[in-house]
């Protein structure tokens, strides 16, 4: 299949089945990220006491552990959680943001890279730093471009057995081997906090319905990216834009995703 055809087959499949999407993410974004999940046809749950999240891990069709505003009994649910969703054979995405940033970020993502995520999704500067490249980071945003992280995404997916789904002006997905690129988005997408998060959990509700991580990750950011895209186009800044994006993830269609998404 030519790769931006299978986009709408598979938004197609998240609103029809409506994957049940566990969440472990940080303050800042819970809420942006459940509403575009739900505006995406797919069903949010943000969980993380270690009370629950490994009964609910094994409940839901996808997990996504974001590392955004980790401390020590979140990561201790973060393990669990991951460990129940091997168990289970439910696919989970790891987001790490900002690694590289601190020491505690770095190792913490590092640890759980090695327990067998299906995606890693991070922007440039958090994949260089998971490749090992030191000072790659200076926060949570990227200071290099996509471009320059290629290839170590593609280093870091052949070192784990993963797919490694690095983000910025044009999105590549890789698994080592195989490179994806999908070149739509918007630049005023930078300028929401939240976006990448929203990318890694659109990831984790495309691996429900599509088995071949790196087209459900491609197909995620192309849907996101579009969404964008159709969003700055009404926009007048930022703030605006974090509406439009909801509208436009709920009413993308079947014409507008075959016309305009571009996977290569
Ligand atoms: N300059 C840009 N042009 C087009 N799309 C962009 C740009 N920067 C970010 N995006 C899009 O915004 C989303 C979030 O990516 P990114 O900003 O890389 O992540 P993070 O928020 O984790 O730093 C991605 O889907 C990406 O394609
Ligand atoms: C600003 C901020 N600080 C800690 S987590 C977070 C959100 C980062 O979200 P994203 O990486 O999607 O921009
Ligand atoms: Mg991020």
């Amino acid at each position: 299949m030519e790769l931006s055809a299978g986009v709408w087959e598979s938004l197609k499949a998240v609103r029809e089945r409506s994957p049940l999407v566990h969440n472990i993410t940080n303050y800042v974004v819970m809420n942006n990220t459940a509403n575009a999940l739900l505006a995406v046809g797919a069903s949010p749950a943000m969980v993380h006491a270690r009370e629950e999240v490994a009964d609910f891990a094994v409940l839901s069709q996808a997990l996504v552990v974001n590392i955004g505003t980790l401390s020590p009994d979140w990561v201790e649910g973060m393990r669990l959680a991951v460990h129940a969703a091997r168990q289970a054979r439910v696919p989970w995405v790891l987001d790490p943001v900002g690694a590289g940033a601190t020491r505690y970020r770095t190792t913490t993502s590092a640890e759980l890279a090695r327990q067998a995520p299906a995606v890693i999704r991070g922007n440039a500067s958090e994949v260089l730093a998971m490749a090992g490249e030191a000072g790659a980071t200076r926060g949570v945003d990227s200071t290099r471009s996509s471009d320059a992280s290629l290839e170590a995404a593609r280093g870091l997916a052949s070192r784990l057995g993963t797919v490694v789904a690095v983000t910025g002006k044009t999105d590549y997905v890789t698994d080592g081997s195989r490179v994806v690129a999908v070149d739509n988005g918007h630049p005023l997408m930078a300028r929401v906090t939240g976006m990448g998060c929203t990318a890694s959990a659109l990831v984790g509700a495309f691996l429900a319905v599509e088995p071949d991580a790196v087209l459900a990750a491609a197909r995620a950011l192309a849907v996101l990216g579009l969404a964008g895209e159709l969003a700055a186009e009404q926009s007048k800044g930022p703030g605006s834009l974090q509406l439009h994006l909801l509208d436009a993830l709920y009413t993308l269609d079947e014409a507008t995703v075959r016309a305009r998404a571009r996977v290569r």
